[in-house]
This record gives C-alpha cells, structure tokens and sequence, in this order.
C-alpha cells in the first residue's frame, strides 16, 4: 500500500475554502451577506420567534406549532436546576478560572454523571441537548453571581428562558427592551455552519464519542479570542481605548503594531457579516434605552472606531463587537460574555452533532510532513 503525500501546493491553511461535508441545518451565502436557519432567514427569525422556537427550529428542522413549543417550554423549565453535587463541584473552582472553565468543567461533569447505555441514539441526544440547554444558563448566573460574592438564584419555571436568565444573574427582570435585545443575540448566535467550534464538536463525534466531550470540545474552542473570546476581548479593547476622540489614534497604533483589532473581520463574510445590522439596532435601541451620559461615551466610541477601521482596512465587524457592547450595557461583567455565546450555540452544535452521527465519517485530514528526512537514532554509549 501507498501512503498519500500531499503536495504543499494541496495546502489549505486553516482549511480555508474548503468544503467538509453537507449539512441541512443552516448555510451563510458570502455574495449576500445572508444566513438562514432551516432555511428561514436568521433576520426574520429575530424579528418574530422566540429562542425557544429557534432551538426546536434548529433540532427538529420545522418551528413548533402552539402545542410543540408548550411541551418544549415545559420540558426545558423543568430541568433548570442543578443537583447539589454539581453545585458543589463548581462552587470549589477557582474564581482566578476563566467562567468558560467552569462552564466545560460542567459539561464535562454532567457528562461523568449521565448513563452511558443510551449513547449516540438521536432520543438519548435530544435528552442530553435539552438539558444543557435548560441548565447551562444556572451554571452561568451561579458563576457570575459566586464571582461577586453572592449566593446563587434558583430558577424561575414561571419564567421564560431569557427572563429567567436575568432573574437568575440579578434578582429581577429587566424591562422588556433590555430581555428582547438579550433573546435577539441568543437567536443570532445560535448557529453558523462549520464554525471552528461546530467543527469540533463534529471532530469529536466523528470518532463516535458520547455529546458531553463534543460539547466540552466545542466549548474550549469557542474560548479563544479569534472565535467567540472576541466579545469580551471587545469590551476590553473599548475599556483600554477609553475616549470616542482617541479611536482613530488608538487604531493607528493598533495596525501598526500589527495587533488584530477585535470583533473584525471575519472568515466568511468579507463585507460585513449579515448578523451585525439586526444586532446592532437592537444595541442602538439599548443604548436609548440606558439614557445614560456612559452609555450614549461608550456607543460613539464604538461608532468611532467601527467607521476608522472601515476607512483604513475596509475590514468589517462581526457579531461579536455589538453583542460586546449589548452585554455590558445589560450589566453582565465582561468574563461572562463568551459564556452568554455558549448558552445560545449550545444549540448549533448538539444539531450538528446529530447530523454528523447520521451521515457519520471520521473527520482526518491529511499534513503535508515537512521536518527532517528519515534519518538513524544515534547509539548512546
Ligand atoms: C463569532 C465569531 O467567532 S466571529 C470572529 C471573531 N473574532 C475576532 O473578532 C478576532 C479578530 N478577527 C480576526 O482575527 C480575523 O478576522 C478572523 C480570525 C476572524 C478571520 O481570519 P481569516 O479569515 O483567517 O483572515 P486573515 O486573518 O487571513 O485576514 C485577512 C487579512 O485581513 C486582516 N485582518 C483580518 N481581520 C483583522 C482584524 N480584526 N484586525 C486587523 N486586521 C485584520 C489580516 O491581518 C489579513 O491581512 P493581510 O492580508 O495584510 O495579512
Ligand atoms: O463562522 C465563523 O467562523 C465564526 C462565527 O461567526 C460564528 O461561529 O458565529
């Protein structure tokens, strides 16, 4: 037998432009600047559906009717809280870790925690999916309320899914501006095709493990600031800029330095990315809605420095620099920010986790060896 030696030519760092597989779930079209769920454009869902009806949307392939989202609500109210061992557990972590920490520890911990026999059946995974759907947002507000030194808040099954969250962080629920403009990033962070997260989550399950590792993959790869980090890393670059008056200079440092400038750019969308006008507005409408002198600083500044990069890179931005400012005019500290990502493309990748079970390859490319040639290990004396 021989063994293939692809040619560096062959090469596609990153896996840029190339085409994995199929999938039926969502697809993002780079002419258009467009993305549907299922076919139905991510605008219009924003627009009109709840999370909750974009999550059945995204698992079952149809929105549910009346009855379907009823059950749904039912089913993922009802499995909110922890048990006291995962309580416990996450209680004693660190609070110098990174709340993506804690919440892949968790994952990683219902895991060790769920029987095994059911595995890989699509039944066992639509349970394991509404689970963590239901419990990833307690494990979010335990952390983010543990790292201001309170105690947790038990869920609220009279309250939806975005209430309860807040409810959960804060003791109480916004008004209704500030909980739709949390629904409408959830629903627009809910899937995007073969992300490198959603990738992972494939790799995993490609091997045919069990969903908790793929998920606990798929969360450590969303960590990281060039994915869906870059939202607190937004938050923190406005922080370190300070003034709408210092954008343009601060920028200029910032290329010439040769740093990459947070919530730009994107790997598919290369004139602009088709979630950013929706979100946007609805952090405009926040904005408003703070009526506060630091809120009306912090929306020019990102205005500031969206329209400076525009004119020295022609780069645009990605979901990730308005949800950023979203998140913390809602008051979420900025380290919670990636894991506000993962309660919402919790969704996504247990979709395509099914998907790659259906239609399952084991996920193994090919490199293309590039260090010494053969060579004779030294005899030691
Ligand atoms: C939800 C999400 O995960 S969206 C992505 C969130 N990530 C970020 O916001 C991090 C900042 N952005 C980036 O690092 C990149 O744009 C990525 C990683 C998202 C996409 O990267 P790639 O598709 O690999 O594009 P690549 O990095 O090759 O960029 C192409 C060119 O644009 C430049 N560029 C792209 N993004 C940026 C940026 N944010 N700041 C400065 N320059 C940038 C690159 O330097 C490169 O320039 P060059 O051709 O002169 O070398
Ligand atoms: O598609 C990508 O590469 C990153 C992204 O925007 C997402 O995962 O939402």
């Amino acid at each position: 037998m021989t063994t293939a030696t692809p040619a560096q030519t062959d090469i596609r760092r990153g896996l840029a432009g190339v085409v994995a597989d199929t999938t039926e779930i969502s697809t993002v079209i780079q002419e258009t600047n467009s993305l549907t769920y299922r076919g139905y454009p991510v605008q219009d869902l924003a627009a009109r559906c709840s999370f909750e009806e974009v999550a059945h949307l995204l698992w079952h392939g149809e929105l549910p009717d009346a009855d379907q989202l009823g059950a749904f609500r039912a089913r993922e109210r009802a499995l909110r809280p922890l048990d006291r061992t995962t309580a416990e557990l996450l209680a004693r972590l660190p609070e110098t870790c990174h709340p993506m920490d804690v919440l892949r520890t968790a994952v990683s911990f219902f895991g060790a925690e769920d029987p095994a026999e059911d595995d890989g059946t699509p039944a066992a995974n639509l349970r394991k999916s509404l689970g963590l759907l239901a419990k990833l947002p307690t494990v979010v507000a335990a952390d983010h309320r543990r790292r201001r030194g309170l105690t947790p808040i038990q869920p609220d099954a009279s309250l939806g899914y975005a209430e309860n969250f807040f409810h959960m962080c804060f003791g109480r629920v916004p008004e209704p501006e500030v909980v739709r403009c949390f629904e409408i990033s959830l629903v627009l962070y809910a899937e995007h095709s073969f992300n490198a997260s959603t990738f992972t989550a494939r790799v995993v399950t490609s091997t045919l493990s069990d969903l908790y590792s793929a998920v606990t993959a798929a969360i450590g790869a969303l960590k990281g600031p060039l994915h869906g980090g870059a939202n607190e890393a937004v938050m923190h670059m406005l922080g370190e800029i300070g003034t709408p008056e210092r954008a343009e200079a601060w920028l200029d440092e910032a290329l010439a330095a040769q740093r990459k400038i947070m919530g730009f750019g994107h790997r598919v969308y290369k004139h602009g990315d088709s979630r950013v006008p929706i979100m946007q507005e609805a952090t405009d409408r926040l904005v408003a809605h703070a009526d506060a002198p630091e809120a009306a600083r912090l929306a020019a500044l990102h205005t500031a420095l969206r329209d400076a990069m525009a004119v020295r890179k022609g780069i645009h931005p990605n979901l990730d620099y308005p949800a950023g400012l979203a998140y913390h005019l809602m008051g979420f500290d900025i380290p919670t920010f990636t894991p506000l990502f993962v309660m919402s493309r919790i969704t996504g990748w247990t979709a395509h986790i099914t998907e790659q079970l259906a239609h399952n390859a084991l996920i193994r490319p090919l490199g293309a060896y590039t260090g010494p040639g053969q060579r004779t290990v030294p005899t030691r004396p």
